[in-house]
């Protein structure tokens, strides 16, 4: 059974959080004390050379039933098979499923986002040095009618570096015109975070390595500091 929660649902716009490359049930259950609203689970082993956080499809379906109704549980999938993706949503029953392949065609995508309308679709982006906002948008256009949101991210995923963010701020303006949420994503710490939500302003931010003590381990501290830090300046 799919638990609708909403992550981009239209005329809420407060900030949200997402943790990723989460393993452990005890980090979800802090997570979710901490008010976070998303927690990432990495499936399968195309997720790069660290093995402590990726996940077999039994684990992530293990760990989503841990997640409480008022989180959203989010399958990150490097497949762009419109079957074996069928069969990791029927399996997982994820409330969203994050698009890491940029090779995924529309027509796949077209139909998962209206067979499985209770799933949300989080397309990434990832914005390499070569990029400009035109590049893009040029990537994110043809895909705007089949996804709840799109996430900008730095060239490698889960690597802890940030990209420019001033590409990612008039990517959202422009996102936001057409009403399409934005995640920001890449190298954010509870550094950074503040300068640039305030310059970017996606609808909600993702982190991996800042919050994390080693590949899989989050850091339930700075989690907290985070969320401190969100809080005493009204995000
Ligand atoms: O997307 C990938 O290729 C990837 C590979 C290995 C681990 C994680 C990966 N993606 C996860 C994410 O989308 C991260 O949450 C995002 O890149 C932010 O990561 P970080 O810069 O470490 O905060």
């Amino acid at each position: 059974m799919f638990i609708e929660v909403g992550l981009f649902e239209a005329g809420n716009n407060k900030l949200k959080v997402k943790i990723c490359g989460v393993t452990r049930p005890q980090d979800i259950i802090s997570c979710s004390n901490l008010g976070i609203d998303a927690v990432g689970f990495l499936l399968g082993d195309r997720f790069g050379r660290y093995p402590s956080d990726k996940l077999s499809l039994m684990e992530v379906a293990n760990l989503i039933n841990l997640v409480p109704n008022d989180m959203t549980s989010v399958v990150l999938i490097k497949s762009v098979d419109k079957e074996e993706i069928i069969s990791i949503i029927e399996k997982t029953e994820p409330n969203a499923i994050q698009l890491q392949n940029p090779l995924i065609s529309s027509e796949t995508l077209k139909f998962l986002f209206h067979t499985y309308t209770k799933v949300e679709f989080i397309k990434t982006i990832k914005i390499q040095e070569t990029d400009n906002v035109n590049s893009i948008l040029l990537n994110a256009l043809p895909f705007t009618k089949m996804v709840d949101a799109f996430l900008l991210d730095s060239a490698r995923g889960g690597s802890g570096k940030t990209h420019n963010w001033n590409i990612s701020k008039e990517v959202v303006g422009y996102l936001h015109s057409l009403k399409i949420p934005v995640v920001l994503a890449g190298g954010l710490t509870t550094n950074n975070v503040l300068h640039s939500v305030n310059l970017v302003k996606p609808n909600m931010i993702d982190l991996m390595t800042g919050v994390s003590l080693e590949r899989g381990i989050k850091n339930i501290d700075e989690i907290k500091k985070l969320q401190n830090i969100l809080k005493l300046n009204e995000l």
